[in-house]
């Protein structure tokens, strides 16, 4: 690599830390126990003090040091000065020193729109939230919480969560940074939990093992709050051998790309450009794809619309099937404007 490095692979690299970060922000929240839980839309459409101030420190870390960007985030927030303490200025060295893949060397900061999600699968991490308070609660010398037997608890919802920072040029997502901030708290108190997985179009994917689901089974992952008769049909019309219900579309495509499920199908409105832009650049990074039920790419320039009207249908191989089992009855549903 001769110079210094392109624009796109600073904002990676930069993205990477302030996700670490936002991740921190989200664990702090959660061990204050006071969530500040609001509902936007519906009980199932939560915002929470660490949404805000993930949001609050991604976007003006990032828009400090590249105020020419397009950033748009979940969150509606009020205009106003974030405090020194959420503010971000690292940059992860490893992500400078990988060669930036050449349709992207001479990408401009003007040209580039992020979508930010602060945090995803919030419903599962009030769910968690609440899960620990009781076993606070509960906690007496003899009456510990125990923690061997997490599916005992909704402990394992705090998986559920991710911070997403995905990076989109000319309608495509091209990069993806996801922070998964209580991975590995199955070991327990004093672990040092979090992970960050990266991935650009042309390059790769980083932090994670990339495995596939053993054989021809189909084990589809589908949503756990957001459920209705439209994504049930959808699912069932897979054949599924399995089904996991969880939180959260970064999740959903980490289990894609490490071997523990084979679809994510979602045939509902709900999702938003910031749930899908970073995940469908991980995933397309290792050779999946992630598109509408009708198997139509989406688009994730500035000015689109934020719904993702017509569903999501992510793998890591074999699309087509997927797509060629939707039923009509469902494609009527959720039709295309
Ligand atoms: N009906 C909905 N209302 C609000 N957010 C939704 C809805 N459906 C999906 N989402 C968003 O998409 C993510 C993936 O969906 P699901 O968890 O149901 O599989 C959710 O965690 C949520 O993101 P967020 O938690 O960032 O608001
Ligand atoms: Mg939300
Ligand atoms: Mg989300
Ligand atoms: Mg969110």
């Amino acid at each position: 690599m001769s110079g210094s490095p392109a624009v796109v692979m600073r904002l990676v690299a930069s993205a990477y830390r302030v996700a670490e970060k936002a991740g921190a922000i989200v664990r702090r929240v959660l061990h204050s126990g006071e969530l500040g839980i609001v509902e936007k839309t519906g009980a199932n459409d939560l915002q929470t003090l660490a949404d805000r101030l993930a949001q609050q420190s991604i976007c003006a870390s990032l828009s400090k040091r590249f105020p020419k960007i397009t950033i748009i985030g979940e969150e509606d927030l009020p205009v106003e000065e974030v405090s020194g303490d959420l503010m971000e200025t690292g940059q992860e060295e490893e992500i400078l020193h990988k060669p930036c893949p050449a349709e992207y060397r001479e990408l401009k900061e003007e040209e580039i729109v992020v979508w930010v999600d602060p945090l995803d699968g919030t419903k599962e991490y009030t769910e968690a939230s609440m899960c620990l308070r009781r076993q606070t609660e509960a906690r007496t010398p003899h009456n510990r919480p125990d923690t061997s037997k997490p599916h005992s608890t909704a402990l394992w919802l705090l998986d559920n969560v991710t911070v997403l920072i995905g990076i989109a040029y000319g309608g495509r997502a091209i990069a993806g940074v996801i922070n998964q901030p209580f991975y590995n708290y199955q070991l327990g108190e004093g672990a040092a939990l979090g992970r960050t997985i990266w991935g650009m179009v042309g390059l790769g994917a980083f932090g994670f093992e990339l495995q596939e689901v053993p054989g021809d089974r189909r084990i589809v992952t589908t949503t756990r709050s957001h459920s209705n008769k439209l994504v049930i049909d959808c699912v069932d019309a897979m054949e599924p051998h399995e089904v996991i219900r969880v939180g959260g579309a970064g999740n959903k495509i980490i289990q894609l790309v490490e071997g523990r499920a084979s679809a994510y199908v979602f045939a509902s409105i709900g999702c938003k450009k910031w749930d899908t832009c970073a995940p469908e650049a991980v995933l397309q990074a290792v050779g999946g794809k992630l598109t509408d039920i009708y198997g139509n790419a989406y688009r994730y320039d500035a000015n689109v619309k934020h719904m993702n009207s017509t569903g999501v249908l992510a793998t890591l191989r074999n699309h087509e099937y997927y797509t060629s089992r939707v039923p009509q009855s469902v494609l009527q549903a959720l039709k295309s404007e």
